[in-house]
């Protein structure tokens, strides 16, 4: 071994060192075994080891973590181990009897899994005798493991590379299913071990003693080589060109070299005619002339090459093939780069070796994208069943409105995956079938359209129908089931709503009320339950005189329109408007025979007009809560017959009257009183209002406001739940102003200043006694004015009294002083210290003492009633 090889010194302080300092192990060779365990994995099933030559410990630090807990550790050296816990711990020699008796003391009838040997005979002696006493140790740990070793078992052990080496691998051959040779990380380069891993082991009956005899294992077996091939040359070239191949007769060192590290010079390598046999043979390529150094500068001497040279033991085939390019190279770079008849055959041979690998590489490339994407494609779909998952779990727990969880649906129940009408990947397939279904915007160009390509026209027609049909049934199944979900969504927005609950108990009330109803209004009745097309609309109908045919087919035309600005309180509302509007002198609008009798009563006698004024109130402030923003167009046009309002009012020419008559006339002769109740209730209203009053707003401009692109959407054939939620964002902002909103503050808050009923009741009632009693005053006067006996300054001083007495009110009631009988007043008898005027004494104990004599009253009172 060269100096720098040394195995003393600060070279030895590795990472693998500071790492067994840092995590507590008694020695770096603990790394061997951690990573040959990483490689092979036998420790961790594993429930008996024997651990030969284990001092100071550090395989048996690692066996006792790595195997299961209340496993069986046995561990052997020469010298004392430190106590390990879980491990039990002797010294002895391998080799001897005697070991042998102690660990079958320690084990009793257990076999092992493990057998683990990592001995190197003591140091200090010849090379080549430190060689044969550790193949002579491995042979007696192999006799102990095949004594101990359970079938099936594990054995490692370390071998130096030597003239050994193959009978030792031929011999684990014969009694292990598994051999493998490796060298771990942590295995210093410069040191010829290397580990042998003996896997399953066979536990044959008989077991020929000579296969366990140093002297007959390790004979010369050169004479094995087949005739006509020189082995070492054989096994040289298998060594470069398949490194990592384990050869049975590998030659390992020849007779009369016992060296086990062999140098040989960079001018060898390059100069000389066969460098196949210099890789295969030698440890390490050394640069020790002044050429040599000279060339360890150039370009091609890569960092690479450098390593490689330094030990050519442990190369791949793929560091071979780098030093070939570089002798190449080289000898090109030396002039002398006359390709010998060797070294092309040297370069084919490799370039073979290396097309087979592209062959393979690409194979295996394949194979890697193909798994790859095969495991995308599993997890895109996983991802995507989970999302919907969580999706609907939050649906159930309202945390979403079904809405989202419908265009997911929509997408998924195609089985279209992530396609969607605006999909640009599929519009050259739209454009190739020359239609596009627009059936709610879904996409019908799916996966089966874009492998179609391949397919004939006919074909392609012909599964284009089947699957547009199948396509168009899906997409109603699916609209159907997404106008379930949005009801059930309203319900329960409606069912956490306090007002909802409110309404619904009065519809219940009036549902009631019907039941006891005449007979013949079954058909109120079916209105009054039917849905959003229901009591409303058929008894605005009914109401409205000038209905015809004509009107009913506008009725579409209306509901829809109707349905953008009631949308969300529908029904309820509906179930409000029928019951507002039915008229007490109408039987049909009546509703039951129950209301007419109670109604038929004397106090209801004129209230017909009061109710109707109620009625209209409602249904204004209804309408001014639902409509705000149409309400602000229709407000000013309104207006216009309003004389009261001086604001000036756009007229509406003949021919846009379709455009505007959104509502029929009855519903704007409402909004008319409306305002006239209540005034502008909107701050877009007031604003608008005080623009035109102030001529700042022309007839022309509001009536091209009116034109924007919310103004002409058909709304036809669109899903509730897309109304719904247009009509929340969906439209035009109309501006409004400071001024408009201080003036509605200003009017709520005078509203507000108003006093409540009672106290205004109680002012009245007041006002009412004062003028009575001021009344009797005067009449009063008036008889005193009117006797004769009395002098003038005497009627006056009466008159005066009378008047002053009848314009001072009510007589103030006299003050009583209530005293609490604690402290200074406690127990006194007579009026207490510092009072004046009426008073009464409170405390607790009498209040008790009262209750008390009540109940003694009662109960006497029964006493003597029986
Ligand atoms: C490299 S150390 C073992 C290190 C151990 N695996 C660890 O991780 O701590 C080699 C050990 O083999 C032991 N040894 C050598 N010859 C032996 C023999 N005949 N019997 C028992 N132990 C032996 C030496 O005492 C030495 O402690």
């Amino acid at each position: 071994m060269g100096k720098s090889q040394k195995k003393t010194g600060k070279g030895r302080l590795d990472k693998y060192y500071k790492l067994a300092k840092e995590q507590g192990y008694r020695a770096r060779s603990a790394f061997k075994l951690i990573q040959l365990n990483k490689k092979y994995s036998f420790l961790e099933s594993a429930r008996c080891c024997i651990d030969l030559c284990a001092a100071p410990g550090g395989w048996l630090q690692v066996a006792s973590k790595y195997m299961p807990v209340n496993s069986v550790i046995v561990g052997v050296d020469l010298v004392p181990i430190k106590p390990i816990p879980r491990v039990v711990t002797f010294a002895s020699d391998i080799t001897t009897p005697q070991c042998r008796n102690l660990i079958r003391g320690e084990l009793k009838d257990w076999k092992a899994d493990v057998v683990l040997h990592d001995g190197a005979p003591n140091v200090g002696t010849a090379w080549i005798q430190d060689a044969y006493g550790q193949s002579e140790l491995v042979l007696m740990s192999l006799k102990l493991a095949v004594e101990f070793l359970a079938k099936g078992g594990t054995f490692v052990t370390k071998v130096f590379r030597s003239a050994d080496y193959n009978n030792l691998i031929w011999v684990f051959n014969q009694l292990f299913g598994k051999v493998e040779a490796t060298k771990p990380p942590s295995s210093r380069n410069v040191s010829a071990e290397i580990f042998v891993v003996c896997r399953e082991f066979l536990a044959p009956k008989y077991i020929d003693p000579k296969f366990l005899d140093p002297k007959h294992v390790f004979k010369d077996l050169s004479s094995s080589v087949p005739d006509g091939q020189s082995g070492p040359v054989v096994n040289v070239q298998a060594n470069v060109f398949h490194p990592e191949k384990n050869r049975r007769k590998r030659e390992g060192y020849a007779d009369g070299d016992y060296t086990l590290f062999k140098l040989v010079s960079a001018s060898d390598f390059i100069k000389g005619p066969d460098p196949i046999a210099v890789l295969g043979t030698y440890n390490k390529i050394a640069f020790s002339t002044e050429e040599e150094k000279e060339w360890l500068s150039l370009d091609i001497t890569t960092e690479d090459v450098k390593a490689n040279c330094d030990d050519l033991k442990v190369l791949g085939k793929g560091d071979f093939k780098t030093l070939i390019k570089w002798r190449i190279a080289l000898r090109e770079e030396l002039g002398l780069d006359v390709k010998t008849k060797d070294t092309e055959e040297i370069t084919e041979t490799v370039e073979v070796v290396e097309e087979q690998n592209e062959e393979e590489q690409i194979q295996a490339e394949l194979e890697r994208l193909n798994t790859e994407n095969a495991a995308k494609a599993k997890r895109d779909k996983r991802r995507a069943n989970e999302k919907r998952t969580r999706t609907i779990q939050r649906m159930q727990l309202q945390m979403t409105a079904p809405l989202d969880i419908g265009l997911e649906q929509q997408d998924a129940s195609l089985g279209f995956g992530q396609d969607d009408i605006f999909d640009l990947q599929d519009t050259e397939g739209v454009r190739r079938r020359g239609r596009l279904s627009n059936q709610v915007g879904f996409d019908y160009t799916s996966e089966e359209d874009s492998d179609a390509g391949s397919r004939s026209e006919d074909d392609f027609e012909e599964e284009d129908l089947d699957s547009d049909e199948e396509r168009e049934r899906r997409a109603e199944e699916l609209e159907a089931e997404m106008d379930g979900l949005y009801d059930a969504y309203q319900q329960r927005l409606r069912e956490r709503d306090a007002k909802f609950k409110v309404k619904e108990a009065r519809k219940k009330n009036a549902e009631r009320e019907e039941w006891g109803g005449v007979k013949g209004d079954e058909d109120d009745r079916d209105e009054s339950d039917s849905g959003s097309e229901g009591a409303y609309d058929k008894l605005k109908r009914e109401d409205d005189s000038s209905s015809s045919s004509s009107d009913e087919s506008d009725d579409d035309d209306v509901a829809s329109k109707r349905k953008r600005s009631i949308a969300i309180e529908d029904s309820s509302r509906n179930s409000k408007r029928a019951r507002l509007l039915t008229k007490l002198d109408e039987p049909k609008a009546s509703g039951s025979q129950a209301s007419k009798v109670w109604f038929s009563q004397d106090v209801f006698a004129g209230m017909n007009d009061d109710l109707e004024g109620i009625e209209d109130d409602e249904e204004a402030i209804s309408d001014v809560e639902m409509d705000n923003v149409d309400d602000t167009h229709e407000d000013e046009q309104d207006g216009s017959e309003d004389d009261e309002d001086d604001f000036e009012v756009v007229p509406m020419e003949e021919d846009d009257a379709e455009l505007w008559d959104v509502e029929n006339e009855n519903e704007d002769e409402i909004k008319q009183e409306k305002i006239r109740r209540l005034g502008l209730v909107t701050p877009e209203a007031v604003t608008l209002a005080q623009q035109l009053v102030n001529r700042e707003k022309t007839k022309t401009q509001l009536i091209n406001d009116g034109f924007n692109r919310y103004s002409l959407n058909s709304k036809d054939d669109l899903p509730s739940w897309f109304l719904d939620d247009e009509a929340k964002h969906y439209k035009s902002n109309i501006p409004i102003t400071k001024e408009a909103v201080a003036a509605l503050r200003a009017k709520q808050r005078a509203l507000d200043a108003r006093p409540i009923k009672k106290i205004a009741e109680a002012k009245a009632r007041k006002k009412f006694k004062a003028a009575q009693r001021l009344e009797k005053a005067m009449k009063k006067a008036e008889g005193v004015n009117a006797t004769s006996d009395m002098s003038e300054r005497e009627k006056a001083q009466q008159i005066e009294k009378l008047m002053n007495k009848g314009m001072s009110g009510a007589k103030k009631r006299k003050e009583v002083k209530v005293v609490v009988a604690k402290g200074a007043h406690k127990g006194i008898k007579g009026r207490p210290k510092g009072v004046k005027g009426r008073y009464t004494m409170v405390d607790s104990r009498m209040k008790k003492e009262m209750r008390a004599k009540k109940r003694i009253e009662k109960v006497n009172k029964k006493r003597k009633r029986s």
